[in-house]
């Protein structure tokens, strides 16, 4: 019997790689004789770097950046084993675990250290950059990094704007003659984590506005400024972003990717599983197992279960998840070939008690899930 096990991470208490290590060990208590294949996986936001330099024997490169709220941070970036390509994830320079829950406020946060990590990769040689988008504490745009790889940003009276997502309301002027050169001849593939659009209900300061700290008020301002950013880049440049899928992904980092640095845009997912090779890893095996923290409504918008579902069903392969929690509207996830989600929480615990317990937690989860997986076998 063969098992491949591609799970997400369990973000803030498991990486991808513990999970797949619980949910081998529970498996393994009812069948000790299966092939196990562990595959860590990403979705374009966290791990994405650590799962891309493991499947290519490559390196991580530390770099120091401004952090979203101005002060440095130590971050890194990946480099591929194919000494030409650079695996950068936003959230390493910008992302949210990076701000105290009470100084969330994408009103002011930058994506500017994201900018450095690129710059960092050019310096290094890279000739190609994927970029994972997501996990971010910013709704400014990607206004940052290009503030940072060179774009001047400039509001009415010729003023560089500040950093934030309330400054895009002032855009006035896009000036891109000082861009870093070297951006004209990298090819750069951006994984977007989810692809949702710029502005609207279903816009990055609607849906992901609140978690970065944003209050009702606040999302009508950051979509606002968003919208007003998004036509001045269409207007600077005549590409499409308004309504772009993936534009909206990390505070609307998509748009200035795609519309100021002609990066493609591709489900983060996707461009995982093609790096791991999952379609040749699945062939054959008897159950894929999937997981994530949290599986939603949400989970459908492009994160990894949903991506390596259709991996496998591509093999007619039967797909379970494994969820740290589930929500009430989960089960949308069934029309997209998972046959079936388990939540690991087997009774009423507080958040810490959860996270500290996630581990075995997963692990009793995946013993009960072979054990059925057995009583079915007769
Ligand atoms: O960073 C964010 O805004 C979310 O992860 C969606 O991309």
């Amino acid at each position: 019997m063969k098992i491949v096990i591609a799970p997400d991470s369990f973000k803030e208490s498991l990486s991808a790689m513990q999970v797949a290590e619980a949910i081998e060990q529970g498996f393994r208590e009812l069948f000790p004789q299966a092939e196990y294949l562990k595959l860590p996986m990403a979705d374009g936001g966290e791990g994405t770097v650590e799962s891309m330099v493991a499947a290519t024997s490559g390196e991580i490169v530390a770099v120091e950046v401004t952090g979203p709220l101005g002060l440095p941070v130590q971050a890194f970036f990946g480099w591929m084993g194919d000494g030409e390509t650079a695996v950068i994830e936003m959230a390493a320079a910008s992302g949210l675990h990076l701000v105290p829950p009470q100084q969330r406020n994408p009103l002011i946060t930058s994506s500017f250290g994201t900018g450095e990590l690129i710059l960092a990769a050019l310096q290094h040689g890279a000739r190609k950059i994927i970029i994972g988008i997501g996990g971010s504490a910013t709704n400014d745009g990607g206004a940052g990094m290009m503030q940072a790889l060179g774009a001047k940003l400039l509001d009415a009276h010729g003023h560089e704007l500040s950093g934030g997502g309330g400054a895009l309301a002032e855009l006035a002027c896009a000036d891109l003659t000082h861009l870093d050169s070297r951006l004209a001849d990298t090819d750069i593939l951006v994984a977007c984590d989810v692809n949702n659009p710029l502005c609207g209900e279903k816009g990055a300061s609607a849906v992901f506005g609140p978690q970065k700290g944003a209050t009702p008020e606040m999302v009508a301002q950051l979509d606002a400024a968003l919208r007003h950013y998004g036509e001045k880049i269409e207007q600077a440049t005549g590409k499409r972003v308004l309504e772009l899928a993936g534009a909206g992904a990390a505070g609307g980092m998509g748009a200035a990717l795609s519309g100021l640095l002609n990066a493609r845009l591709q489900p983060g997912i996707d461009i995982v599983t093609d790096a791991l090779k999952l379609a040749d890893a699945v062939q054959g095996a008897d159950m894929v197992i999937t997981g994530e923290g949290r599986i939603d409504s949400q989970t459908i918008h492009g994160k990894t279960p949903i991506g390596v579902a259709r991996v496998a069903k591509r093999f007619d392969i039967p797909v379970i998840a494994i969820a740290g929690g589930m929500s009430t509207d989960y089960s949308v996830v069934h029309q997209h070939g998972i046959d079936a989600v388990f939540s690991v929480l087997n009774r009423i615990q507080t958040l810490p008690e959860a996270m500290d317990g996630a581990y075995e937690n997963v692990k009793v989860t995946a013993r009960n899930v072979a054990a059925v997986w057995k009583t079915g076998r007769g």
